[in-house]
């Protein structure tokens, strides 16, 4: 076996729930060279440079329909194909880990016009388009949630769950100042924030806090009214870096129903209260959340259905009753695989190692 290291290509880009699994499978790839493919302006080139060398492409979604946008989205991907296609052979590429999304559709087609491997990870209950689509050309294919499989059937696919950060499977100590013994809600609404969650909150928030309970509320960038409510136990933050001790420490969480999150509440053990984004693409959060419901981990709420009284009851009712927060905590833990990134890890190693 020559002794030059295995190099990899790893294509994620674009939000928190594409990135951070990818890059907590690259933590655990220490002796591969790896390079990043990502887009311009969006979260990889704020999380990826300082720690792998980022090449970009410009791609984007292709909504479907005959139009314009579509004929230039396609002209687009025809051309990523080729660039994508350069890159994997000028930089001796020998195999390539993506987590789907548009990104990973042209550097999949060039990997394996090139025969090249390819490891496609899915977090989603309900795999995204590219996903169905590309499935059955990538060499291996692995999924966060068993379900998934139910709509890759006849492609290589292994359920592994979803990475997560180093530091949920080893919290840090909580840099923000909550006592000891209050209980803590964390809202979250994905990586962007979630404008309509915010609200609900905000107007239910007063009963929760009259009770003793702290609120971390992780409002995104994009709320213009995020510091209208002001209480000394309510902290409003745009974005948290430090999620792992936040959500091992909170008694409760309100959340989108990203994959990417849901898998961290599993391994923080935090019951939750689901607000899945209704415009997601085929409402994947929905698939998402009835995983977390059916386990009796979360309660799911529908955003268009959900008033503040309802959400404000709901959780009263949860912080009178310990023994329901126990339960749904267990209901948690069981969907929990804390060792996703070395089994993903493992797979490329096996998937890209050069035969002797
Ligand atoms: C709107 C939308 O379509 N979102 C999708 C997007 O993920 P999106 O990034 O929106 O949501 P996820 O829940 O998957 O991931 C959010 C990530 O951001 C982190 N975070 C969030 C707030 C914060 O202050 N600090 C922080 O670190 C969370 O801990 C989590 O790791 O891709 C996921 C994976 O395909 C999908 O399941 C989501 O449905």
């Amino acid at each position: 076996m020559s002794d030059s290291p295995l190099k990899l290509l790893i294509a994620a880009s674009g939000t928190g729930g594409h990135l951070f699994p990818a890059l907590a499978v690259a933590r655990q790839l220490e002796n591969c060279q790896i390079e990043w493919l990502g887009v311009p302006n969006r979260l990889e080139t704020q999380l990826v440079p300082s720690q792998y060398p980022l090449h970009t492409i410009a791609v984007e979604g292709f909504q479907g329909g005959l139009s314009l946008k579509s004929l230039r989205v396609l002209q687009g991907l025809v051309s990523s194909i080729g660039v994508c296609r350069r890159l994997l052979k000028t930089g001796g590429f020998q195999g390539v880990f993506t987590t789907g999304g548009y990104i990973a559709a042209p550097v999949i087609l060039a990997a394996r016009s090139l025969n090249l491997p390819v490891l496609l990870h899915e977090s989603n209950a309900l795999p995204g388009k590219v996903t169905r689509l590309l499935a059955p050309w990538c060499t291996q294919v692995a999924v966060g949630f068993e379900a998934a499989q139910n709509y890759l059937k006849g492609t290589n696919v292994i359920t592994v769950g979803t990475p997560v950060r180093a530091d949920f499977l080893d919290p840090q100590p909580l840099t923000l100042d909550i006592p000891e013994d209050a209980p803590l809600i964390v809202v979250v609404g994905g990586s962007q924030g979630a404008v309509a969650v915010n609200q609900l909150v905000r107007e239910a928030v007063q009963d929760w806090l009259e009770r003793g309970v702290v609120v971390v509320h992780l409002t995104g960038n994009n709320d213009p009214h995020g510091q209208d409510f002001q209480h000394s136990r309510y902290l409003t933050l745009p974005f948290y870096d430090n999620m792992g001790a936040l959500l091992h420490r909170a008694s409760l969480a309100i959340s989108r129903a990203g994959a990417g999150t849901l898998t961290e509440l599993a391994i923080a053990k935090t019951p939750a209260i689901l607000i899945p984004y209704p415009y997601a693409a085929d409402d994947h959060q929905t698939y998402n959340a009835q995983i977390f419901v059916q386990a009796g981990a979360a309660q799911r709420f529908e955003q268009n259905q959900l008033t503040a009284e309802t959400l404000k009851q709901t959780v009263s009712e949860w912080l009178d009753s310990p023994d329901t927060l126990e339960k749904m905590s267990q209901a948690m833990a069981s969907l929990a695989v804390p060792n996703s990134a070395q089994q993903l890890a493992q797979l490329i190693i096996t998937m890209i190692r050069p035969l002797t």
